[in-house]
C-alpha cells in the first residue's frame, strides 16, 4: 500500500516545562553507534554519522524536483540542520521530553488533601487505585523540534527512551506510539475489530473515497471479498510477463543514457516503471510514463503529492473555506483530480463494454488475455457495486500499488550501491537462473537470493514506515489501558530496527533471511517484521509486489553496473506517503561486461540415448561480452 500519514500536521505546539524523567519509565538503552555502521542509517546523529554520498539529483518528472540552491546557503542549512538534530537527540537523553504529570488519581488525591481530608485516610483509598493503574510513559514533543526531518526518525530515539508504547503529546493532540511486537499484533490481528484508520481515512478521502486503504467496517468487508480474488495464480503469473516488458523498456532507456554518458536519477525512473506497471496491472491502461509525459502522467502525480502534503501539513488547509476556493495550487489539484477520474471513469465504461460483448465464461480464475486487468476481472465478475465505488478502489489499487513498489527499488538500489558483495552474488544467481531470458513465474522460487535482498530492503525501509489506527472502543495494550477514540502510530521502522529485536539491526545483510528458509513475513516474524502489515488489513498486493521488485532488479543488476554518480549530495531521507530521498538518487550507469564462462576442460560422459554406450568428448564454452537484451 501506499499512502500512510505522517503525525507532524496534527501537532503545532511546543512545550517543555517541567519535563523530568518519569518514574519507572526505562530510560536506559542508548543505542551506540559502533564503528562502521552505515551512518545514513542513524542520521539524527548529525555529521559525525553521515556518509556524504556523491549523488546528486536531476529534475524529477515525478514531481519532486528539488529546488536550485546556492552551495553556501546549502552548507549554512546543513549546519543548522545538524545542531538541531544533536540538541535534539540531547534533549531526549536528558528526558527533557518526559512529562511528570501527576496522573488523574494523584490529582484527584492532592484534591481531595486540600479539602482537608487526613492523609492518611487518603493512604489507605489510594493504595488500591494507585497499584491497579499503570500510566503509558508519556513524552511531549516540540513540532520546531521535529520539524523538516522525516517525522518516524525522531520517534525511533524516542522508543529507545520510552519503550514499546509511549504517548506523545503536541499541545492538545496525543498519539500512542507502539513499537512493540505483541502490542503491534493485538492491534492489526488478535483485536483487529476495535480498530479504524482513523485520521488516514480523514486525509485520504479526496483521492480514495471508500477505497480498501481507508474504507472501514461493512463497505471495507464487502470490497476486500470481491478484490482480492482478483490477485489469483494465473493473474500473477501474467504480471510476471509485465514487469519484464516494463523492466525491458527501463533497460532501453538506461542502454540510451549509457552510450550517451548521462548520469539518471532513478527515483523518478522507478517511479514511471511502477506507474506503467500499476496502470495496466489494474485497469489496463498504459499510461507509457517512461517515454511520455503526458498531461495524464503529469495529473496522477500532481494528485500523489498532494496526498503525501496533506498528510505531513501543520493545518488541514485544505479545510479553510475561502482559500480551498482561491489557492492556485488547490486548483491545480481539483483538475488534476478531474481529469484523473474522468480517465478512470472513462476504462470502467470501455470495459464495461467489452465485457458486455465476450463470450468468456466467468470462473474464479478468469482472465481475459488482452486484457488481464483487475478492472476486467470485478466487471466480469458481475460485481454490484456503484461507478464512484469502483473508481475509488482503482484509485486506491493505483496509489497502494505505485509509490510503495518505487519506493523499495529505489532503496534496494541505494543499499546495493554500498554493497559490492551482495551485487555479485545477485549477478551470480541471476545469470544461472535466467541466462538472457524474460523472467517467468517459475524463476520466481528459484531467484532466492534476490528475493532475501527485497526483503531485507523492506526490512531497513519498510513503506510506509508506520501504520494508522485509531482504537474504537476502550481496549488494554500490554499492561496499559486505553480509551476509545485514541491516535495510534505502529512504528514500523522502529519494529524492524529495534536493537532489542536484530542483531545488527542496522546493517544491510540478505544473510539473516536463510535461502532455505521460508519467505519471512509478519507471522513466522511473530511481527517482529511487518513489511505488508499483518491482520486482516494486511496488504492484498504483497506476492504482486515481491515479484515485480524481485523482477526488477534481476533484469537490472544482469545488464547494467550502478554506482553512485559523482559529485553529489548526499541521499537523505524524507516522507511523503513513503520514504522518499530528498534529492532524487542520482546513479552512473554502465552496462555490464559478463564474467567469462571459464571453459570447462574436464571430459565430460556423453551417453548415447539409442544405445547406452557412452563416449567422452571435451566440453568447451567460452562466453565473453555485453548481457544481450532479454528476450522470452
Ligand atoms: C512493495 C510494495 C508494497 C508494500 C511495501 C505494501 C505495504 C502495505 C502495507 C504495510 C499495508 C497495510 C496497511 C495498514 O495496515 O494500514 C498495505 C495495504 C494494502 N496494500 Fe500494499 N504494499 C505494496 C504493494 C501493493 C500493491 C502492488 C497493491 C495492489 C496491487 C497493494 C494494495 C494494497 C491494498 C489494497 C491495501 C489495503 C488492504 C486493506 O486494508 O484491506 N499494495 N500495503
Amino acid at each position: 500500500m501506499a499512502a500512510n500519514v505522517h503525525i507532524l500536521w496534527l501537532s503545532p505546539v511546543m512545550s517543555s516545562q517541567g519535563l523530568t524523567p518519569k518514574k519507572g519509565v526505562q530510560l536506559p538503552f542508548r543505542p551506540s553507534s559502533p564503528a562502521g555502521k552505515d551512518p545514513v542509517l542513524m542520521p539524527w546523529r548529525g555529521n559525525g554519522g553521515r556518509v556524504v554520498s556523491p549523488v546528486c539529483c536531476s529534475s524529477s518528472s515525478n514531481g519532486r524536483g528539488p529546488e536550485p540552491m546556492d552551495d553556501g546557503v546549502k552548507e549554512v542549512q546543513q549546519l543548522i540542520e545538524e545542531k538541531r538534530r544533536a540538541e535534539l537527540s540531547a534533549q531526549i537523553a536528558s528526558g527533557a521530553f518526559t512529562v511528570d504529570r501527576p496522573s488523574f488519581p494523584s490529582q484527584l488525591r492532592n484534591g481531595l488533601s486540600n479539602f482537608g481530608i487526613p492523609a492518611e485516610v487518603l493512604d489507605i483509598l489510594f493504595k488500591w487505585v494507585d497499584d491497579g493503574y499503570p500510566k503509558i510513559p508519556e513524552a511531549k514533543g516540540s513540532i520546531r523540534a521535529v520539524q523538516s526531518e522525516a517525522f518516524f526518525i525522531p520517534l525511533y530515539e524516542l522508543y529507545l527512551t520510552y519503550g514499546g508504547i509511549f504517548r506523545l503529546k503536541f499541545g492538545p493532540k496525543s498519539f500512542l506510539i507502539v513499537s512493540d511486537p505483541a502490542t503491534a499484533k493485538h492491534i492489526l490481528k488478535d483485536n483487529s475489530k476495535s480498530y479504524s484508520k482513523g485520521i488516514l481515512a480523514e486525509i485520504l478521502d479526496f483521492v480514495m473515497g471508500k477505497g480498501l486503504i481507508p474504507a472501514d467496517g461493512e463497505i471495507w468487508r464487502v470490497r476486500r471479498r470481491a478484490i482480492v480474488p482478483a490477485l489469483h495464480q494465473k493473474y500473477v503469473a501474467a504480471m510476471i510477463n509485465l514487469f519484464g516488458q516494463a523492466t525491458d523498456r527501463l533497460c532501453q532507456k538506461l542502454d540510451a543514457a549509457a552510450s550517451d554518458g548521462e548520469d539518471v536519477e532513478m527515483e523518478s525512473l522507478f517511479s514511471h516503471l511502477t506507474l506503467d506497471v500499476i496502470g495496466k496491472a489494474v485497469f489496463n491502461y498504459d499510461f507509457d510514463s517512461l517515454t511520455n509525459d503526458t498531461g495524464i502522467v503529469e495529473a496522477v502525480y500532481t494528485v500523489l503529492r498532494e496526498a503525501e502534503d496533506r498528510s505531513v501539513a501543520p493545518i488541514p488547509f485544505w479545510e479553510i473555506p475561502i482559500w480551498k476556493d482561491i489557492s492556485p495550487k488547490q486548483k491545480k489539484v481539483n483538475e488534476a483530480l478531474k481529469l484523473v477520474n474522468d480517465v478512470l471513469n472513462n476504462l470502467i465504461a470501455i470495459c464495461k463494454r467489452m465485457v458486455d460483448e465476450e463470450d468468456l465464461q466467468f470462473n474464479e480464475e478468469y482472465m481475459n488475455e488482452e486484457d488481464p486487468s483487475i478492472l476486467r476481472f470485478l466487471l466480469a465478475s458481475g460485481d454490484d457495486v456503484s461507478s464512484k465505488q469502483l473508481r475509488d478502489d482503482l484509485m486506491t489499487l493505483l496509489i497502494a500499488g505505485h509509490e510503495t513498489s518505487a519506493a523499495v527499488l529505489t532503496w534496494t538500489f541505494y543499499l546495493l550501491s554500498k554493497e559490492p558483495a551482495a551485487v555479485s552474488k545477485l549477478q551470480q544467481e541471476v545469470d544461472s537462473v535466467l541466462g538472457d531470458r524474460f523472467p517467468t513465474i517459475e524463476d520466481m522460487k528459484r531467484l532466492k537470493y534476490t528475493t532475501r535482498v527485497i526483503n531485507e530492503s523492506l526490512r531497513l525501509y519498510p513503506q510506509p514506515p508506520v501504520l494508522i489506527r485509531r482504537s474504537l472502543e476502550n481496549d488494554t495494550l500490554g499492561k496499559y489501558p486505553i480509551k476509545r477514540g485514541e491516535d495510534i502510530f505502529i512504528s514500523v521502522w522502529n519494529l524492524h530496527r529495534s536493537p532489542h529485536l536484530w542483531n545488527d539491526a542496522e546493517k544491510f545483510n540478505p544473510e539473516r533471511w536463510p535461502l532455505d528458509g521460508p519467505n519471512p513475513n509478519e507471522t513466522n516474524q511473530n511481527f517482529c517484521y511487518l513489511p505488508f502489515g499483518g491482520g486482516p488489513r494486511k496488504c492484498i498486493g504483497d506476492m504482486f509486489a515481491t515479484f515485480e521488485t524481485v523482477v526488477a532488479v534481476a533484469m537490472l543488476i544482469r545488464r547494467f553496473n550502478f554506482e553512485m554518480a559523482l559529485g553529489a549530495p548526499e541521499v537523505k531521507m524524507t516522507t511523503g506517503a513513503t520514504i522518499h530521498t530528498t534529492e532524487g538518487l542520482k546513479m552512473t550507469v554502465t552496462p555490464r561486461i559478463r564474467p567469462p564462462i571459464l571453459p570447462n576442460l574436464e571430459p565430460v560422459l556423453k551417453v548415447d540415448p539409442l544405445d547406452g554406450s557412452s563416449s567422452r568428448e571435451e566440453n568447451v564454452v567460452a562466453q565473453k561480452g555485453q548481457v544481450s537484451s532479454a528476450h522470452p
